[in-house]
């Protein structure tokens, strides 16, 4: 077989290990890491027990009180800034672990996946240099006044939990952050994605990062590594990125030891599309935000509300395009989507895609499995897909489903629409397409969303607030928000 159709040209490591106090440690219990392009075993996967995640905690805890913990902000800064060499040194390693995990296209990989590894932890070395902190001038009873500043120092040992839709920009997006403000981690990537971050702790080690300061366990959820470490007491803090009902768990986890959260979890976003809408540059954001990464990002699209006046227009257009996505190996040139990560994953999806069809939904695209007639067909493939029809309690448009779908609906009038998107238990993102620069002002601020685009999608600037109200997340990270998040403050009062 040419390399250009199956993973197994890259090297990838027999066995994943996790990374303890400076050390690559194996552990008894395994699980297997399967490919979803063609349901090949890629890898073997330790799993972290009780006692693992206790050493890595224990290990963390010391590396707080050795010279990483004396280290002056710009030398923390470029110890990340050294990361960041190092993964820019072995990019294409880490394209080939992601892609070895997921299945998704090379190009993706490369432009977005590993590009922004780089950029989290360029951007926080950076950040943390220039972290400005409070001072106030205050008056006093006896008129001398008095002076009020704040410090910040680290939280202490943060666990980090992070999704296996976008492994190293998300796990990075918290690793990154965290070291910029002196903490010390035990992180632990999906169970679905051990290769990049396993990766990622060779970099850090040779980037001469003090041992315990970033530690990496591998495992599940529940009754595993992730919910041994929610549950360590000597956890300062979790930032975790994942569904709402995990979520849920977790802060139920950690509330008798009232640790600080930050939460970054589902979303059901919606885009609208108004008739006086660029429409080609509407399909084009729209195919983008629905079927970019077969669908797998918390920030896709999957329900569309058009302008009933373009409507018909905009469906056949959708409809065309997404007839038109070529569904490939990673490799293959001009690839637009690859697998979903998994069987167990595409079993949900084709539920949805079942559901659909009970719930009364005309498919307009796609609908089932695409057939290849070679190994992709024992791969997690999904066609990408297209419904309209359905009514807006319909669970396919209210349930989140994370696949390459979306709903179309028409409406009539702007304040209709504002009141169905919000109508929602999630609020994470929306996308508006609308030439009226008046209407953009006037309907954004109404979305009840953390990120609302305008004439586009995805389009990142990582000193923003990125989060979700609702359902959809708790807190901000990006910028200041991370500072803010993985420091405490004390203020200080000097009496004059
Ligand atoms: N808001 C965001 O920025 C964002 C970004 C990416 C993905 N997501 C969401 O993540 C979901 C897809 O990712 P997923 O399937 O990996 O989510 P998931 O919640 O199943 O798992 C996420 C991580 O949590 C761990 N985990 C699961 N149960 C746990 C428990 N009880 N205790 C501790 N850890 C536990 C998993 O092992 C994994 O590492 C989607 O809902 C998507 O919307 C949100
Ligand atoms: N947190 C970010 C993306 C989240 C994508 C969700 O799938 C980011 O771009 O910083």
């Amino acid at each position: 077989m040419s390399s250009l159709n199956s993973t197994s040209s890259v090297h990838l490591r027999p066995q994943l290990r996790h990374f303890i106090n400076g050390e690559f440690v194996a552990s008894a219990k395994t699980f297997r890491n399967i490919s979803p392009v063609d349901g090949k075993h890629i890898a073997d996967v330790c799993e972290a027990d009780a006692n693992n995640v206790d050493a890595a905690v224990k290990a963390a805890q010391a590396a707080l009180h050795g010279p990483w913990g004396r280290m002056a902000v710009s030398e923390r800064a470029a110890m990340l800034h050294k990361i960041a060499d190092g993964i820019q040194a072995r990019f294409d390693e880490f394209v080939a672990a992601e892609v070895a995990d997921t299945g998704r296209p090379v190009h993706q990989a490369r432009t977005l996946d590993v590009a922004r590894g780089i950029a989290n932890f360029r951007t926080f070395a950076d950040l943390a240099k220039t972290a400005n902190t409070d001072l106030f001038q205050s008056e006093s009873a006896d008129g001398l006044g008095a002076l009020n500043y704040t410090v910040r120092k680290p939280l202490g040992v943060v666990g980090i939990i992070s999704p296996w839709n976008l492994p190293l920009l998300l796990f990075t997006w918290k690793v990154a952050p965290a070291l910029a403000c002196g903490n010390t981690v035990v992180a632990k990537p999906s169970e679905e994605s051990p290769s990049s971050a396993t990766l990622l702790a060779e970099v850090i080690r040779d980037a001469g990062v003090p041992p315990g300061v970033f530690n990496l366990i591998h495992g599940f959820g529940g009754n595993s590594a992730g919910e041994f470490l929610t549950r360590h007491p000597d956890i300062d803090a979790i930032t975790f990125t994942g569904e709402s009902k995990t979520g849920s768990t977790i802060m139920k986890a950690v509330a008798d030891g009232m640790k600080e959260v930050s939460f970054e979890l589902g979303g059901k976003n919606a885009a609208v599309v108004f008739a006086d809408a660029d429409f080609d540059a509407a399909v084009a954001g729209v195919m983008r935000s629905s079927f970019t990464n077969s669908g797998q990002v918390c920030l896709c699209s999957e329900r569309v509300y058009v302008e009933r006046s373009i409507f018909d227009r905009f469906v056949a257009a959708m409809k065309e395009k997404t007839q038109a996505l070529k569904i490939g190996y990673p490799a293959e040139d001009n690839v637009d989507m690859g697998p979903l990560i998994s069987h167990g994953h595409r079993d949900k999806v084709l539920s949805y895609y079942r559901l659909a069809v009970e719930e009364g939904a005309t498919v307009v695209a796609g609908g089932g499995i695409p057939t290849f007639n070679d190994e992709r067909d024992d791969g997690a493939y999904v066609q990408p897909t297209i419904w309209t029809g359905l009514p807006d309690d319909a669970r396919c448009v209210t349930e989140e489903i994370f696949g390459p779908v979306c709903h179309i609906a028409p409406f009539d009038r702007e304040d209709e629409v504002i009141g169905r998107i919000n109508d929602s238990d999630y609020g994470l993102t929306c996308a508006i397409w609308t030439s009226d620069l008046k209407r953009a002002h006037r309907v954004a601020p109404q979305i009840e969303a953390g990120l609302v685009w305008v004439n586009t999608w995805y389009l990142r600037d990582l000193r923003t607030p990125f989060g979700g109200v609702k359902q959809s997340g708790l807190g901000r990270e990006g910028g200041r928000y991370s500072l803010d998040f993985y420091s405490e403050v004390t203020n200080i009062c000097i009496k004059l």
